[in-house]
């Protein structure tokens, strides 16, 4: 049984090597394929998250163990030798033959001729009976720089480990990285046009009541305590749930919508929050969904009907191009900017964007996105707000973004404070988030604090003419 556990996990984590897949998706792919006992399921999921989170540690540990290093390991041989050491060195319920039985297996089926070399390296692992802390704090000399030293410790690229320090401090910047090693649970946002999270709960019974809870995070949102194959979950079917992150629910009730807003959401994407916003109109609003691609604006549309919503417009553009398009100037009441972003917020949901992402590409998305808040503004009437968020902790594209942006408007733009409109247990919080002459303008969710993913989210008013001679905002 656990044998097709290891199986599966292989053939995901070397889909996500060699293909580029994102885990989730590499994930759901195979168990619609394959026929999997559900706690095979969560073996597999454990070890293709935890071999991705932990890849860094791993290696530092296999490299001194394979005579050449590891450079030059078929990648076959590199995903079983990492898979193993994550089971052997990080879960404590699985017994060490059946590992060390399994890759052997494994390899013979897959690379018959380093079955003895990957043997070999295992045994030389297990034999020296330290713990993986242990055997990671002889590998990391004192005279190291920190970050790196955290960096193989917990298992991220330098460079994101030098710009959390920069931003947040040693202690915090341990307690994010931790966090980010753990793993993901589901929430649910409850469709606020038909229902509340506690009428969702009262309405369950038995084991699935028992499963979720009310969200500390989010007044619509509801957390899963235990697995659930949420799309053959019954409200997810009747249109009353959506998957969706606890922080990422925060940022659409900012736009403070009602039923007359008109809404223009810059960076649809597949429309979770597009969706919100319907729901936060009554069901029936005003929406103009722009993304770059067609068919994520297809799954935005699906969304909708599912969930009952009515009032969305679907429009393929560059969402750039609003700058300087004649028909969307100053049209819209409200605009939502969920950029494009490094992702470095969703660290536990998708383990393998850490490897993925470099400095220099988030220093591009820095650019892209100011571009994209210049389109939003442009878009927005006078008096009315763009909310700019992303899933990044990363200054460069957030306070940055929004800060260069309101010095180039020369007074046009300011900010505005969202703390009274934010859920009173984030309030509670916000201690160490940004504050802007008094006024506390943006916050970012880390995900230390909730559990949630990291979410950056802030809100922008342009003035109209008469505040910007002096009158009263209105
Ligand atoms: C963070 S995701 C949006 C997620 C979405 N708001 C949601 O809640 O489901 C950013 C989106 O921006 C889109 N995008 C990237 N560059 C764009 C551009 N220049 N114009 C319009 N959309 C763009 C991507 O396709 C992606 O769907």
């Amino acid at each position: 049984m656990t044998a097709a556990a290891r199986i599966s996990a292989y053939e995901v984590l070397l889909e996500i090597e060699e293909r580029g897949k994102y885990s989730n998706v590499a994930l759901q792919q195979h168990y619609r394929s394959h026929n999997l006992h559900e706690r095979d399921k969560a073996l597999c999921t454990e070890i293709v998250y935890g071999t991705l989170q932990y890849q860094r540690s791993i290696d530092a540990v296999l490299e001194p163990l394979c005579k050449n290093g590891l450079a030059g390991v078929d990648t076959r041989v590199l995903v079983i030798l990492r898979m193993s050491v994550y089971q052997l060195g990080y879960l404590s319920r699985v017994p060490g033959y059946a590992v060390l039985n399994d890759a052997v297996e494994l390899c013979k089926a897959k690379a018959k001729k380093a079955a003895g070399f990957v043997n070999g390296v295992l045994r030389s692992f297990t034999r020296d009976k330290r713990s993986m802390a242990e055997k990671l704090d002889a590998l990391i000399e004192t005279g190291i720089p920190v970050a790196t030293r955290m960096a193989i410790r917990y298992s991220y690229p330098d460079w994101f480990v030098e710009d959390l320090l920069l931003q947040y401090g040693d202690l915090r910047t341990v307690a994010i990285l931790q966090a980010g090693n753990e793993r993901p649970h589901i929430a649910l946002r409850v469709n606020a046009a038909k229902s509340t999270p506690r009428a969702l709960i009262e309405g369950q019974s038995g084991e699935m009541r028992e499963a979720l809870s009310l969200s500390s995070v989010s007044p619509f949102g509801v957390r899963l305590l235990s697995g659930l194959d949420v799309e053959h979950f019954e409200p997810y079917a009747e249109g009353l749930v959506s998957v969706q992150d606890e922080a990422s629910m925060l940022v659409a009730p900012l736009l403070k919508v009602d039923e007359h807003t008109r809404v223009l959401d810059l960076c649809a994407g597949l429309g979770t929050k597009t969706t919100q916003i319907l729901e936060l109109q009554g069901g029936v609003g005003n929406v103009t969904a722009v993304d770059i691609h067609h068919h994520k604006l297809v799954r935005l549309k699906a969304s909708a009907e599912r969930l009952g919503l009515k009032g969305v417009k679907t429009m393929v553009a560059d969402a750039r191009s609003f700058r300087t398009n004649a028909r969307h100037r100053e049209a819209y009441d409200a605009v939502l900017l969920d950029a494009p972003c490094s992702g470095m917020g969703v660290l536990k949901r998708r383990p393998e964007i850490r490897w993925r992402k470099t400095r220099e590409e988030s220093q591009q998305l820095s650019r892209l996105q100011k571009e994209l808040l210049r389109a939003a503004l442009s878009a927005v009437r006078p008096g009315g707000v763009v909310v700019y968020a992303t899933c990044t902790l990363l200054q460069r594209e957030n306070e940055d973004v929004v800060d260069e942006i309101i010095r180039e408007e020369g007074g046009s733009v300011t900010f505005e404070n969202i703390l009274p409109d934010l859920p009173e247990t984030v309030r509670a919080r916000c201690t160490t988030d940004t504050v802007r002459q008094g006024q506390r303008y943006s916050i970012t969710v880390t995900p230390e604090q909730y559990g949630t993913d990291g979410f950056f989210m802030t809100r922008l008013r342009k003035l109209d003419n008469q505040v910007q001679k002096g009158g009263e905002l209105k």
